[in-house]
């Protein structure tokens, strides 16, 4: 047996979920799920619709109490609470963007730093005298932020004036100015065009090259699989396999769950072996051409038309 040398460097567990489950009434929209999320790592969460990708990334975020399982940041087990989990270090992006539309692109980041100054979130709101204080000393940081989205030249427009592109990208900006170590993205390309979307994913590479660990939900397996270092699917609520981009792509079960088609093992698959066995079998018996293998000969290759 020969031994391998590898030369890792350490990492550290940002993100530790074990065991979240989530049910609404009788629908267990997720299931017992493990994740985990380590500096340095971008991670894809992928799944078909409905497989309950946001709803775990609401119980991350404190948005929802999962009803069993524990969500760690850093190994501090984190209350469910989304102000509490922003001020840990996690901070995130909505599926539908959730911006301060009335406010300029440069308050929309300053309002996202409110987390790491002493004035509250409604002080930044309402724009009071000790928020304008903070403001000059926050200012600063949130003009960095805007050049590195490349949104500095945006900084007075109104959020509801940029294009579709820009305001997720303000979106992102906001979520950095809470100065995360694990930032959530929840369909950051989704109805992005493919130059935007191109221009997303250097934008998540550089967050990362920054020290930010990246956990993304994603519909666009191009932008997945270029991306992330390891991918996670979920299927009904469960994860189904985890692992790199090429193993992923490479299991049928994950294919199947996508088109809803059998897979090797499947009971499908069983039924139609047991059909051309029985065929093969007649065929030796010399009563092939009988109705009865005509008719199981039919449905195999219904099957395989699917
Ligand atoms: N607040 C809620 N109350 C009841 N059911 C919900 C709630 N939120 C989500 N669900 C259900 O949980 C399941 C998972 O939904 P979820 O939105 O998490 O899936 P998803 O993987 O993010 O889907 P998509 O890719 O379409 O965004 C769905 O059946 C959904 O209808």
């Amino acid at each position: 047996m020969t031994t391998m040398t590898t030369t890792t460097t350490p990492q550290q567990t940002v993100l530790e979920a074990r065991g979240v489950t989530m049910r609404f009434g009788g629908l267990t929209a997720v299931r017992n799920v493990d994740l985990t999320v380590s500096t340095g790592e971008i991670v894809g969460l992928i799944g078909p619709n409905g497989a309950g990708k946001t709803t775990f990334f609401n119980c991350l975020t404190g948005l929802y109490h999962p009803t069993e399982g524990t969500v760690a940041y850093k190994g501090t087990t984190l209350p469910p609470k989304p102000h509490l989990v922003t001020k840990a270090g996690m901070a995130r992006t909505f599926q539908n963007i959730r911006l301060f539309a009335n406010m300029t692109v440069l308050e929309n980041v300053l309002v996202g730093r409110h987390t790491r100054t002493k004035e509250g979130l409604w002080s930044a709101l309402l724009r009071g005298p000790g928020f304008r204080k903070a403001e000059a000393a926050s200012e600063e940081r949130a003009m960095e932020l805007l050049k590195f989205t490349g949104l500095d030249h945006k900084r007075d427009h109104l959020a509801r004036s940029l294009p579709y592109g820009e305001q997720r990208k303000l979106e992102i900006a906001r979520a950095l100015a809470s100065e995360p170590g694990l930032l959530l993205l929840d369909e950051p390309t989704a109805g992005m065009n493919p130059q935007e979307t191109r221009a997303t994913e250097e934008l998540v590479f550089a967050i990362r090259d920054k020290g930010i660990a990246v956990l993304v939900i994603e519909h666009d397996m191009r932008f997945i699989f270029n991306l992330c270092d390891r991918v996670a699917v979920l299927v009904q609520g469960e994860k189904l396999v985890e692992g790199t981009s090429d193993v992923v792509q490479g299991d049928e079960r994950v294919v199947a769950a996508y088109l809803g088609t059998p897979f090797e093992g499947a009971p499908e698959d069983t039924a139609l072996a047991e059909v051309q066995a029985a065929e093969s079998h007649a065929a030796e018996d010399g009563t092939a051409g009988t109705a009865e293998a005509a008719e199981e000969g039919d449905a195999a290759q219904g099957d395989d038309d699917k």
